[in-house]
Formats: structure tokens, C-alpha cells, sequence
């Protein structure tokens, strides 16, 4: 499948570890290519603010990677919204992963070495990436932990990683009420993820008469090709050159 042309009328959705971003050893390891944030800068003005990036990072986490750029966003998994307005819409911060079982994984961690926890306002990720011989009694524990009926809480199967989450939130969610507001309203949704938290952003993104893109189906699972992509689009937009854009993003 080729990826669509981008118009004036899109609204982009897009996903960043895996997506914007090359996947690295450790979340800390990522590598924001330098002209990232200012194509996406670009990108939102082109599209007059809809442009959203939907991650399963914090929000406070996802604004320093692409500093200096900051818009509209869902962080965790859809677990914190910020419209373009810069409105929030966030959980209280008492509603998160009980401590009981932080301290659980925390100790657990201590005997797999190469495991490594990553906590997060509301959520908690286990990542196994450099111990991949860890990756079934992560996963033993976290299920002991987090029963399939529980009524707070579910699993997010992620790269090398899972992450216990609010089931009450998802990335559709999180697109449905964003394309609910302006500048997203009346536009076609494109959403581009990687992951299998991605896939409720996709679908929500196809319900509202847009498309859901998969890097790996799509792109060839390589980031560097979706930010070619982007830079394709703004240059498209702009009806210029690619010297004209100020980003220096070399994909
Ligand atoms: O929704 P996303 O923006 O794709 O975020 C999903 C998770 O991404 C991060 O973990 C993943 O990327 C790391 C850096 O490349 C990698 O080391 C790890 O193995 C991956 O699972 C991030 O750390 C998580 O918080 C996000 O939920």
C-alpha cells in the first residue's frame, strides 16, 4: 500500500516511538532527528494546528524529546489530553497503578538484570528489550498482578515491553475527542502507529472517514521513511522546494 497524499484538509495522528522515531535500547536512548521538530512545526501551521502526536509517553516526556515543538497531544496511551487551545484533559494523579504493585515490579526487577521499570503518572511499563530471556516472567508476573476482569486496570502489549494501563483510555479515544474539536473537526484523519496501541487509533481514524496507517505495512517499518513522507507532504503543501523548508530533517 502507497501512503496517501496529504491536503489541506488532512489531520495527522501520529505516533512516536517506532513512528517519528527509530526504536532504541532504553526509552532515555531515543534520538530526535534534529529537524523533527520544526517539520512538524511546519506541518501544524500548513494544516492550521491539526497535527497530534499520540503516544504512550507522558506528556511532560513527549514535550522535552520535541521541544521546542508543543500542540495538540494525547500522552499515555490516551490517558492525558491536550487540545489546541492548550486545554487539558488529565485524571486525577491518585488514579494510577496501585503502589502495592510498583514495589512488586520494582523488587522483581532487582532479579532480572537488563529489566527496567518505567513509571509513569498513571501507567507503568516493564521493559525486557536487553533481556529478552526475562520476557515470560515479566509477563507471568504482570498477569498475576492484573487479572484479565479487572475492572481499573488491563495489560498494553507493547515492543519488548508491557505496560499496565487504564482501561479506560485508548488512542481511539483520545482521536475521537480531539477530531471532536477545532482545528481537528471536518478534517480526514490520518493516523500512523507501529504498535498494538496504535490499532485503536487506526480503527477510530478509519470510523471517522479517514485512514489508519501501519509503519510496518505502509512505510516498511522504518521511521525514516514516514518522516520523508511528512517532509514529501509539507513540501507538497507549500507547493516549494525542499531547501525552502526550514528543517534540515534528513530522514
Ligand atoms: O505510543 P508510542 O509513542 O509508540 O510509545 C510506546 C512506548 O514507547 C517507548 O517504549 C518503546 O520505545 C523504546 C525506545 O525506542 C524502546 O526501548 C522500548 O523497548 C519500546 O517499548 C516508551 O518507553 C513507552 O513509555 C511507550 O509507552
Amino acid at each position: 500500500m502507497t501512503p496517501p497524499e496529504l491536503d489541506r484538509k488532512s489531520a495527522l495522528f501520529l505516533d512516536l516511538d517506532g513512528t517519528l522515531l527509530e526504536i532504541a535500547a532504553t526509552p532515555e536512548q531515543v534520538v530526535v532527528p534534529p529537524g523533527l521538530p520544526s517539520l512538524l512545526a511546519h506541518l501544524h501551521h500548513q494544516l492550521e494546528g491539526a497535527v497530534a502526536i499520540v503516544t504512550g509517553r507522558p506528556l511532560a516526556q513527549t514535550d522535552e524529546l520535541l521541544r521546542p515543538f508543543s500542540a495538540s497531544a494525547a500522552g499515555e496511551h490516551g490517558v492525558s489530553l491536550r487540545y489546541a487551545d492548550g486545554t487539558r484533559e488529565e485524571l486525577p494523579a491518585g488514579i494510577a497503578v496501585p503502589s502495592a504493585w510498583r514495589e512488586e515490579l520494582e523488587a522483581a526487577v532487582q532479579r532480572w538484570p537488563g529489566v527496567l521499570v518505567e513509571p509513569k503518572p498513571h501507567g507503568f511499563a516493564v521493559h525486557y528489550r536487553l533481556a529478552p530471556e526475562y520476557g515470560n516472567e515479566v509477563w507471568r508476573l504482570v498477569r498475576q498482578l492484573v487479572p484479565p476482569e479487572h475492572p481499573w486496570f488491563h495489560l498494553v502489549p507493547a515492543r519488548e515491553a508491557v505496560e499496565i494501563g487504564l482501561r479506560s483510555a485508548s488512542k481511539g479515544h483520545a482521536v475521537e475527542r480531539l477530531m471532536a474539536h477545532a482545528p481537528f473537526h471536518g478534517r480526514r484523519p490520518i493516523f500512523i502507529g507501529d504498535d498494538f496501541t496504535d490499532e485503536a487509533g487506526m480503527r477510530k481514524a478509519r470510523e471517522l472517514g479517514g485512514i489508519g496507517l501501519r509503519v510496518a505495512e505502509v512505510f516498511g517499518g522504518d521511521p525514516a521513511n514516514v518522516r520523508a513522507w511528512l517532509m514529501e507532504g509539507a513540501q507538497r503543501l507549500d507547493g516549494r522546494s525542499a531547501s525552502s523548508i526550514p528543517t534540515g530533517v534528513t530522514p
